[in-house]
């Protein structure tokens, strides 16, 4: 199981960069990353924004499930909404290759995992409505 997170700004969204080496090297994806036996996904959630972005991560409703197989692997990812707590560093790529915050007109599927697209334009409408 995989918890990713949806960090809406000032009508953009956070993403982050696989590193090189990783399954899907180069691809843009929402922040997160596999939950650990018997751990609650918001607290990985909550635990991979850290390690990843730097960022205190408090998280919300639950955006949208889906399981996907790769060639290699099968994945049940699970997105929610996230903000940042008050006092938050600003993100930053720790452990990421890359980050970036994309506009609704920015999310191109073709640069997101295959499992990423059933999220993506529900992403945009919420990215959209938070734009004006
Ligand atoms: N964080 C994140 N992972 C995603 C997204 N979409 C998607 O297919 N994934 C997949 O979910 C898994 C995330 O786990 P991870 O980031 O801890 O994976 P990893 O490469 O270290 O995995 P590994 O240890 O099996 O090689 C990866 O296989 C990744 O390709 C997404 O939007 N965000």
């Amino acid at each position: 199981m995989v918890a990713a997170g949806i960090l809406i700004e000032h009508g953009r969204v956070l993403l982050t960069q696989r590193k090189k080496g990783a399954h899907l090297e180069g691809a843009w994806e929402f922040p997160g990353g596999k939950v650990e036996p018997s751990e609650d996904p918001r607290d990985a959630l909550v635990r991979e924004l850290r390690e990843e972005v730097g960022i205190e991560a408090a998280v919300g409703d639950v955006v949208e499930v889906t399981f996907h197989r790769y060639p290699a692997k099968a994945v049940l990812l699970l997105f929610y909404r996230v903000e940042r707590r008050a006092g938050s560093p600003e993100p930053a790529a720790l452990d990421v290759a890359d980050v970036r915050w994309a506009a609704h007109e920015d999310l191109r599927e073709d640069e997101f995992p295959p499992a990423d697209i059933v999220v993506l334009s529900k992403v945009r409408a919420l990215v959209a409505d938070r734009a004006g």
